[in-house]
């Protein structure tokens, strides 16, 4: 028949039509049902009506106490889900035993699809996971589009902020491929710019999760709700992810880095950190701020000490490693590997705002950090470093960064920072710190923390930070009597060296032999301490008065 075809085609649509609206027809679709189940109740079983209402009590008590069956946590959706059931259970009841066409029954059934429906249709929640579903649905032609045929959505999730997908990648792709795409499955979506996120599934390198975050949770700045932390050991909130759980870092025996370009955040970053480590009373804090104090200063209350020009950090940092160094002996002496902080034997982090600046204009306290930086975290004597610029002569070609086993990377200006504050290929890994877009926003790499997720930092307000230090600078722990008697015997530490060393060391220096002298020998001919050596060697060698001949030797 010719009109069959038609008709076939017709019924589909219609069909289709149906299904793609079904969350939508769901009230006029549960009214027909009840309709239905009405009528043939009545017919077959019009006495069993007390069973429908003892059935409508216990599905209406579970639905509003447990969200059962649907899995509801917020009490709002509970209560209407009570509600839905116990109406249309009611309902049933009076149809089994009356009729469905008996007296009000069907008005009644129109009115409450009406009342119930008037929730349902702008429900945001509900209409989110309609669009999800068609999106898992039309998501194998999206897919060939963009370039990842084969991959496939496995599930889907509607949260706070938007909607996160379990996807399986076709074998052979990997998710730097599903990455490289992001705004291209942006724009399939039609979604915001910046609003897909795909990490990595742990478990197996064919899977991803894909987060699609229609509302940005970071859109607004977070307040600091204040220090969480009272132990070096317990791990310090810098702030929040995009799922709205918190960034828990631990500073434990680690040396940490914040970089990012300038008004990215790093200041902010390092006064939630200090704002925690003020509260514990195991760590003795120094500082470092060549900017003139203009970042430390405000916490200089709650820090032992605090070192403002090149020449006071020089001197703060080898006295660092005098720390160090009488740690190591102990250590040593009583067979301990580790240095447990306690409010008697504190942990003592130095915290360099701007490390490039530190570089630069005191090239002597250099080798003190590097030194730091390699042997402290075992004797708890830990580093956390600020730097705008992270270049390679700063970051000790890499060398310092690898120490640093806590990264935090602010907003950069150009792709390649992203290498050198995180690490080499985390650009390609997904780590696309150039394209975070408010001051705050970071992405950090620690233990626990080895997928690219944004996160924004609390921001913590002047008074906060006054408060703080009111609160807890009266508290403060000093540094065990090892580590201080090291500070008082280490002569670089109170007074400038004495000027006969100098001259011993310039003789010693000028009469060398053509291939230099060693570090023990310059000792011997000085009487003066190692880092004393290497420190003015250092100095000697920026102003061009000593160089290195060979490796550890030295000549003028
Ligand atoms: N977590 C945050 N949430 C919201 N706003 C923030 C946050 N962190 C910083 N800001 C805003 O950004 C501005 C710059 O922050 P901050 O001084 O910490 O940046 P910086 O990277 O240290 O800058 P500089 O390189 O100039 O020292 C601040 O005035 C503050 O208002």
């Amino acid at each position: 028949m010719p009109d069959e075809p038609l008709l076939i085609t017709a019924l589909a649509a219609i069909g289709r039509a149906l299904f793609r609206y079904r969350s939508e027809l769901a009230p006029i679709n549960a009214g027909l049902t009840l309709a239905v189940a009405g009528l043939l109740l009545h017919h077959t079983h019009p006495h069993a009506w007390p069973m429908v209402a003892a059935a409508t009590v216990i599905t209406a008590l579970v639905a509003g106490l447990r969200g059962w069956p649907w899995g509801l946590s917020r009490s709002g959706e509970r209560i209407y889900a009570a509600t839905t059931t116990a109406v249309a259970g009611g309902w049933l009841t009076s149809a089994t035993a009356f009729g469905p066409g008996r007296s009000l029954l069907p008005t009644v059934l129109l009115a409450s699809v009406i009342a119930l429906g008037v929730p349902w249709w702008p429900h945001r929640r509900r209409r989110a996971r309609v669009r999800v579903d068609r999106v898992i649905h039309a998501w194998p032609d999206l897919a060939d589009t963009i370039g990842l045929d084969g991959s496939r959505v496995m599930s889907a999730v509607v949260d706070t902020w938007g909607w996160r997908a379990l996807m399986k990648l076709r074998p052979g792709q990997s998710v730097a491929d599903v990455v490289a795409r992001v705004p291209a499955i942006e724009s399939a979506l039609g979604t915001r710019p910046g609003a897909v996120r795909v990490e990595q599934d742990p478990a197996h390198s064919g899977r991803c999760t894909m987060r699609v975050l229609a509302v940005d949770p970071h859109a607004g700045a977070i307040l600091w709700p204040g220090p969480t932390a009272r132990s070096l050991a317990d791990p310090i909130e810098l702030g929040v992810f995009e799922d709205a759980t918190r960034v828990r870092v631990s500073f434990l025996r680690r040396h940490g880095l914040i970089g990012g370009t300038t008004d990215s955040g790093k200041s902010d970053v390092l006064n939630v950190v200090l704002g925690n480590l003020a509260a514990c009373n195991d760590v003795v804090l120094w500082g470092i701020d060549l900017k003139g104090g203009m970042e430390l200063r405000p916490w200089a209350p709650c820090l032992a000490r605090l070192a403002t020009t090149p020449e006071e950090a020089t001197r703060l940092l080898a006295d660092a490693v005098a720390v160090l160094d009488a740690r190591a002996n102990a250590a040593g002496h009583e067979n301990t590997r580790v240095w447990e902080p306690t409010p008697a034997a504190p942990a003592l982090v130095i915290v360099i705002d701007e490390y490039a600046e530190l570089a630069d204009t005191a090239p002597a306290a250099v080798p003190s950090a590097e030194s730091i930086a390699r042997r402290g975290r075992a004797l708890a004597v830990d580093l956390l470093a600020a730097t705008q610029r992270p270049t390679q002569k700063a970051m000790g070609g890499g060398a310092l960064r690898s120490q640093m086993s806590v990264r935090v990377c602010l907003r950069v200006r150009e792709r390649r920072d992203v290498d050198l504050i995180l690490d080499k290929g985390m650009l390609a890994d997904g780590w696309h710190a150039h394209t975070l877009d408010a001051p705050g926003k970071f992405y950090v790499f620690a233990d626990g923390h080895n997928h690219p997720r944004r996160a924004r930092a609390y921001l913590v307000d002047d008074d906060q930070v006054r408060e703080t230090v009111a609160r807890y600078a009266d508290h403060r722990p000093g540094l065990d009597p090892l580590s201080q008697a090291a500070i008082d015997h280490h002569p670089r530490a109170i007074e400038p060296p004495p000027k006969a060393a100098d001259e011993v060391l310039l003789t010693a220096l000028n009469e060398a032999p053509s291939d230099g002298l060693t570090i023990p020998e310059l000792i011997n001919a000085t009487g003066m301490r190692r880092t004393w050596i290497y420190d003015r060697l250092q100095a000697l060698a920026t102003g061009g008065k000593a160089r290195q001949v060979a490796r550890g030797r030295w000549r003028a």
